[in-house]
């Protein structure tokens, strides 16, 4: 077992991340570059997500919030492609991406980080980030393996694992670059989540409770790191529970009940909303 693993104090070294490449990072120019449009799914008699219409500013960080069961999860995965909607659009910098493969939205540049496999887990840490999905706009990092152009395929690895390690020193989690993914903390997976989800290049980010299971000096660590990227010019959608740290943290805050936006507003807004507060405690509203 990893010293990390065994000692979560080893988590709370001081912060000052490498600053990362902004050159590869996000090139969107719409100001709004996530709109979701009467967004509708059932499941049976079950309507998850009714009418969802809501749109993301971009270079921020807003909060999908909302009580169990209000649709934060069927509307990332109607998002992100996981599902595909009964009625309305998704549209990505300005691209009706709206029933495209979730392969496809995150070539788009819209990504979500996902939960390591268990597959990956017997891998390390830099195994783990050599098998990120590569992005393929542009063709930066990953170009096709050409037959009879050797030179080019090694350049393109050093290009890659320059811009691997170039990530891992970002989040911090260089010195482990080494150690099995399986051996983690719930802190440095979500780290590494992160990291394999930036190293596709992409121009916003979707997080599903990013900070389940952290420990509160890793959670800060985190939010350290996102706030820097969203200073980058990186887009985040962030759904979680805790409603301090949505408070804290998000510029702009979006709350789903039932299936549709109830309101939005300023964290100072959704604080003072009597209907936001009733839906909570279970009112009708
Ligand atoms: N695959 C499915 N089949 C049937 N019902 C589903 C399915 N997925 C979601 N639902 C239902 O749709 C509604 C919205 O669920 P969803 O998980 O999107 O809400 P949520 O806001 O993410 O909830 P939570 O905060 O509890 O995670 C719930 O009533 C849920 O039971």
């Amino acid at each position: 077992m990893s010293e990390t693993d065994s000692n979560p104090e080893t988590e709370t070294e001081a912060f000052g991340s490498a600053p990362i490449d902004t050159s590869s990072g996000p090139d969107t120019t719409a100001e709004f570059p996530l709109q979701v449009d009467g967004l509708r799914k059932s499941f049976g008699g079950i309507t998850a997500v009714d009418g969802a219409t809501f749109q993301v500013e971009s270079g921020t960080l807003t909060g999908l919030i909302g009580p169990n069961g209000a649709g934060k999860s069927t509307t990332f995965n109607l998002i992100t492609g996981m599902l595909k909607p009964d009625t309305g659009t998704v549209t990505f910098n300005d691209e009706d991406i709206t029933g495209m493969e979730p392969h496809e939205i995150a070539n788009k540049g819209l990504v979500r980080t996902f939960q390591i496999a268990r597959e990956l887990e017997d891998m390390t840490v830099l195994e783990n980030m050599m098998l990120a999905p590569k992005h393929q706009r542009g063709e930066k990092l990953w170009r096709s393996v050409l037959p009879g152009v050797r030179g080019e395929v090694i350049e393109q690895e050093e290009e890659l694992l320059e811009r691997v390690w170039e990530v891992l020193e970002f989040f911090e989690i260089d010195h482990i670059a080494e150690e099995y993914a399986g051996n983690l903390s719930g802190g440095q997976r979500k780290l590494l989540e992160m990291a394999r989800a930036l190293l596709t290049d992409p121009d916003m980010l979707l997080l599903d409770e990013p900070f389940a299971g952290v420990n509160p000096s890793l959670e800060k660590r985190l939010l350290t790191h996102i706030h820097e990227l969203r200073e980058q010019g990186y887009t985040f959608l962030l759904v979680e529970h805790d409603m301090d740290l949505i408070m804290e943290n998000c510029e702009h805050v979006i709350v789903l009940h039932q299936g549709r936006v109830l309101t939005e507003g300023t964290p100072a807004d959704i604080k003072s909303n009597e209907e936001v507060i009733e839906a909570y405690l279970g009112g009708n509203v």
